[in-house]
């Protein structure tokens, strides 16, 4: 008789670990993702980008997650040979793409003229963060099983609050600190805009290096648990589960609801810095600073929330207050007289909160309306739809702010400078808070109708 030896994921100091780390690699990503956005008056004023060029270089970000569908190839991937080749190809992906990026934004080779109609070194850099797109989007579904597979049946919201707690410190380095960096670093008053990149990419191969030392620990998982590196026929992963999973209307309440509520976030923060400029007069240097509170403010609530989820439930309730939360904070910011930046203080900590509360309720749902041996798929599959939004909200806030919202254009000095009104972008903004809590009510209801669970706490005692 075999003895029954007890699962690596009993033990806290395992589980825990094991959520620290990759939740480091996250945060590598997420200090990717946003590194450029601080940097756009920059790039206006010394590259002579425009707010096209710079709409179209974070909607790359989507291309070929939502054209290609490597997300959702990722997805079946990670379900079919595991979260380790996945998690470790992803992190590689990152740096790939964020190297072009930094070849694009340093001028290593010359960046003069055009490839298919657009800027050379927006081309480049576009391709480069579209690569680096697929990466982070593919790591986020990894680490999200990872989480699921060490944490079901204990504090699993709080986990996932944790681990987006951790990523988004990078979001909020990403927001503070290019800026003033890429000034300290300048030589001859022409700041080094390259510099916030290359740190990226240090942290990113320091996280590809935490990724490796997860392996170690989920191979140690796995073995405590008497799995082999073989998935057993019965659980295999197949492909005609997409289907599956793609007819069930709960699962596209939940997608539905993510593009519309990130769609006002993300690509929101690409734009936050400038925002605090143009509409709330904030000197360049401490404009990165307001927006980079939003993040600091989900890193104590994300997990606060998810802890709430975990032992009250309300998951369903707690997506339509965040939901409501995001088309008032949004309204308030549409609103000229409202123009001091007390109130964008204010407006951004706001928002922070309900940047905590839809994520923390949201992805530790998906189990409950998704089996587990399909979830890297039905993340991916969230995912793809949700990288509509963080595609094309960029390209169309850039094009709106290019087309309908320039107040005055100067050169001071050779320097270009472009005012904007952000009255019409922050009102698109706004209107996805109105569809989201749309959404969140279908939601709500389709729980009842269907007793997934939503309004029930994740721990079972
Ligand atoms: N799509 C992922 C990862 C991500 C981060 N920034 C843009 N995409 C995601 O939404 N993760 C959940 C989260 O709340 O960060």
């Amino acid at each position: 008789m075999s003895a029954i030896t007890q699962s690596l994921r009993e033990s806290k100091t395992a589980r825990w670990s094991a959520l620290a780390i990759v939740s480091f690699t996250m945060l590598t990503g997420y200090y990717i993702n946003y590194v450029i956005s601080p940097l756009k008056p920059m790039l206006e004023q010394y590259m002579g980008w425009d707010s096209g060029d710079f709409g179209f270089w974070n909607s790359a970000y989507g291309w070929f997650n939502v054209f290609f569908l490597m997300l959702i190839f990722g997805g079946i991937i990670l379900d079919k040979i595991g979260v380790r080749f996945t998690g470790l190809g992803a992190a590689i992906t990152m740096i790939i793409g964020t190297g072009l990026q930094y070849i694009a934004i340093e001028g290593v080779f010359p960046m003069e003229g055009m490839i298919f109609g657009v800027k050379k070194q927006i081309a480049i850099g576009a391709l480069g963060f579209g690569i680096f797109g697929v990466g982070v989007e593919i790591a986020g579904i990894t680490v999200s099983k990872i989480i699921v597979k060490w944490f079901k049946g204990k504090e699993l919201a709080l986990a996932m609050g944790l681990e987006m707690a951790t990523a988004r410190m990078g979001t909020a380095l990403a927001l503070a600190l290019p800026l003033p960096m890429a000034k300290a670093l300048g030589t001859g008053g022409i700041p080094n805009i390259s510099a916030p990149v290359m740190l990226g990419l240090a942290l990113l191969v320091a996280g590809l290096i935490a990724f490796i030392w997860y392996t170690f620990m989920d191979k140690k998982l796995e073995a405590s648990e008497g799995i082999s590196d073989e998935i057993n026929e019965e659980d295999a992963f197949k492909v005609s589960d997409i289907f599956v999973i793609i007819s069930n209307k709960g699962f596209w309440l939940l997608a539905l609801l993510c593009v519309l509520f990130y769609s006002g976030i993300f690509p929101f923060l690409y734009y936050a810095t400038d925002l605090m400029i143009n509409k709330y007069a904030v000197g360049e240097d401490f404009a990165g600073a307001i927006p980079s509170l939003l993040p600091f403010g989900t890193i104590l609530l994300t997990p606060l929330f998810g802890s709430i989820y975990d032992r009250k439930g309300k998951g369903a309730t707690i997506m339509l207050i965040g939901s409501i939360m995001l088309l008032c904070v949004h309204a308030l910011f549409t609103i000229p007289v409202l123009n001091h930046y007390i109130i964008a203080v204010a407006l951004i900590i706001l928002l922070g909160v309900t940047f905590s509360l839809v994520p923390s309720a949201m992805w530790p749902s998906v189990p409950k309306i998704i089996p587990e041996k399909q979830l890297g798929t039905a993340y991916a599959l969230i995912f793809w739809v949700q990288n509509w939004g963080l595609m094309g909200m960029p390209l169309l806030i850039g094009l709106v702010l290019e087309k309908y919202c320039i107040t005055s254009q100067e050169v001071v000095d050779g320097v270009s400078k472009i005012s904007y009104d952000y009255t019409l972008p922050m009102a698109i903004f706004a209107a996805t808070g109105l569809l989201a809590i749309g959404i969140a009510l279908l939601l709500k209801a389709e729980d009842k109708k269907k007793g997934y669970g939503l309004e029930l706490p994740n721990i079972q005692k």
